[in-house]
């Protein structure tokens, strides 16, 4: 997957976040979007995903062959390729993609997961139902059941357990699994490790390692831990500054 943004500004009111904001991401890179606290990050991670309408420019999005989030034509292809969960061969379906197709930004949000901590959960639900729930409209990755996810995540004891009693670190891994998992070509991530302690931060690189690594990740965020792994880091205040 490829998303392009073409000079790009958001203003609240009269108010410039950011402006004149150019950048090609591609699969297989990870970017980090730095900046202090409200500065504007959360919104452009909302921009670049389709979920928020910039004010100014304009975005591209394309995706290629092997690259489909659609529930009516995803993965099946690709579960019978592997029944099993295989990290590699989830991988190998983004690494044979080549992008070839745009897609309009108001279809963009079935190829895009996102972790984010104004994204809320469905707290009545048990991590069982929630998982269950997420994936009639974002199937997860090929050969991940949810007893795999949950197993992964170090909630098995809680899967029947709602959601509202969970801790703020449980939940985090929640959003985290629901983004990550996803069989989706990019995974927009923000403030990742908000609210997990050590072990939880150690399972977040982990996930990231195991299952982004074909695809195209962009973090947000203004703490190193978090992105130390993006190759490419881009800060917000370049984009504050310039005015066209
Ligand atoms: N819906 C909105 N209406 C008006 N202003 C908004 C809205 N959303 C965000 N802002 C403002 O836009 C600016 C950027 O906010 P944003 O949440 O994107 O920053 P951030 O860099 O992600 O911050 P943090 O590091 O604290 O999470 C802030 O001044 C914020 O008050």
């Amino acid at each position: 997957m490829k998303i392009s943004l073409i000079n790009a500004g958001k203003r609240f009111n009269r108010d410039w976040i950011f402006r004149n904001f150019q950048q090609e991401f591609s699969a297989g890179i990870a970017y980090a979007i730095t900046g202090p606290n409200g500065s504007g990050k959360s919104t452009l991670l909302q921009v670049i995903g389709g979920a928020m309408i910039m004010s100014e420019g304009s975005a591209k999005y394309t995706i290629g062959n092997c690259e489909t989030a659609n529930p009516d034509e995803s993965g099946q292809a690709e579960k019978r390729e592997s029944s099993i969960p295989d990290a590699h061969n989830q991988q190998s379906a983004f690494a044979r993609a080549s992008a070839d197709k745009e897609i309009h930004v108001d279809q963009a949000f079935r190829y895009i997961s996102i972790a984010a901590p104004y994204l809320e959960l469905i707290e009545e639900m048990t991590l069982q139902e929630f998982l269950q729930f997420h994936s009639q409209f974002k199937p997860f990755m090929p050969g991940f059941g949810i007893p795999q996810i949950i197993d992964e995540i170090g909630l098995k004891t809680a899967t029947h357990k709602q959601i509202r009693f969970y801790s703020s670190g449980m939940k985090q891994r929640v959003k985290l699994a629901q983004a990550i998992f996803s069989n989706v070509p990019c995974v927009l991530l923000d403030e990742p490790c908000t609210n997990l302690d050590a072990a939880g931060i150690e399972l977040y690189h982990h996930l990231v390692k195991s299952y982004c690594n074909k695809r195209l990740v962009i973090v947000s965020s203004n703490d190193e831990q978090e992105y130390k792994f993006c190759t490419e880091v881009i800060s917000i205040l370049d984009y504050k500054k310039k005015q066209p």
